[in-house]
């Protein structure tokens, strides 16, 4: 049976106050590179406390160690281990099963995802260098941004090394969805663990593209509520990088999604078929990277679903969104050729 990807606790059992694994999944490594930042720190735990993940990897250029030893102390079997600086990521990325990337500088107030290409493109790119060489079949989750160019980025880095396999190089667009389930949940007072937004397109502005014609449960809005839905939903990291008031964008909710994305590869991994919706190479569109929902599984993406039957008014925002996509995918394989 196919399932939607949420992360739940629901597979531990509590004892004595103890979050205990009651699992007998297989063995899976999992890195974090950008493990002492914002989205890092938080994203960590979570994988620490789950029983998918069974060696837990913590990479930066900077903290690695402190946050490895107070994370290593959680009572749970994953082991921790800690590496910082470039010398040490090969060593890191070895035997990985699955690579997060939420390494990179975050927006502040007034600066768009893409203003954020300069500094991150080289990250990115220098880090999926070191993953294409060190543990080319692993899972590679981008967080980075701006997603719609790392991705492309990654791609042309191990297209370069001659690994490339366009069904393991994900860009984390979870909390999008993770966004619309609850701004739609709450809009129109629905039980939020049973409601599902797919969200195509890219992860900036415009591109990010919430099909309100698909909610599940089916659920009827006016013209005016889809507007400023999906006006919500595309501007929610904006909405966060505001409140922040220059400290940074969302990092909480984001830990929480890139966890979430990284049990549904996991549950696909160990032959689970699991629902996420991610930025991939895609040829849905006239884009080659593009999000839709996707059936996960033992190779990574196994089966691109498509964006099913738009709306109107999800037509109209498709059209409107796929220049500024366009050229962000663009940019990103213009920079890897040249770097
Ligand atoms: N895909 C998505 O939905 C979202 C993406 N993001 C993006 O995630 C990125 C990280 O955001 P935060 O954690 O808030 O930033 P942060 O500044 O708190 O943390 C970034 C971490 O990356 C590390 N880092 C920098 N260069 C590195 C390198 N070469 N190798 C390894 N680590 C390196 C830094 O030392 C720092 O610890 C940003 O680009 C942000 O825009 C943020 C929220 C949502
Ligand atoms: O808005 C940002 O810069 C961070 C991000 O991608 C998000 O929160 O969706």
């Amino acid at each position: 049976m196919m399932s939607l990807g949420r992360l739940s606790v629901s597979s531990v059992l509590r004892y004595g106050g103890r979050l205990l694994s009651t699992s007998s999944t297989p063995q899976a490594k999992v890195a974090v590179l950008g493990a002492a930042g914002g989205i890092g720190q938080p994203m960590a735990l979570l994988l620490k406390q789950s029983p998918l993940v069974s060696q837990l990897v913590l990479y930066d250029v900077v903290n690695t160690a402190g946050v490895a030893a107070d994370i290593s102390h959680i009572e749970t079997p994953a082991q921790v281990s800690s590496f910082e600086g470039p010398d040490q990521l090969n060593e890191a990325l070895t035997g990985c099963d699955v690579v997060l990337i939420p390494a990179g500088v975050p927006r502040k107030p007034g600066m768009t995802r893409d203003d954020l290409f300069n500094t991150n493109a080289t990250i990115v790119l220098k880090l999926s260098q070191a993953a294409a060489k060190a543990c080319p079949n692993a899972m590679l989750g981008i967080i980075s941004n701006p997603v719609n160019s790392t991705v492309p980025i990654a791609s042309e880095v191990y297209k370069k090394a001659g690994v490339y396999d366009p069904c393991r190089i994900f860009g984390v667009s979870t909390l999008d969805v993770v966004r619309a389930n609850t701004f739609i949940a709450e809009a129109k007072g629905l039980d939020v663990s049973a409601t599902n937004v797919p969200v195509i397109g890219g992860h900036s502005g415009v591109t990010i593209l919430p099909l309100l014609s698909q909610v599940t449960p089916s659920v009827s809005f006016t013209d005016d509520e889809v507007s400023s839905l999906t006006t919500r939903i595309q501007e929610a990291g904006t909405e966060v990088v505001k409140a922040k008031a220059g400290a940074g964008s969302a990092t909480l909710s984001m830990a929480y999604a890139g966890a979430r994305f990284a049990f549904s590869l996991l549950r696909g991994m160990k032959g689970e078929s699991v629902v996420e919706c991610a930025y991939v190479a895609s040829n849905v569109t006239e884009a080659a990277y593009f999000a839709t929902p996707l059936q996960l599984g033992p190779r990574g993406l196994e089966k691109n679903l498509g964006m099913g039957t738009l709306s109107n008014f999800e037509q109209q925002k498709l059209a409107e969104a796929m220049p500024e996509l366009l050229g962000n995918i663009e940019k990103g394989v213009k920079f890897a050729n040249e770097n």
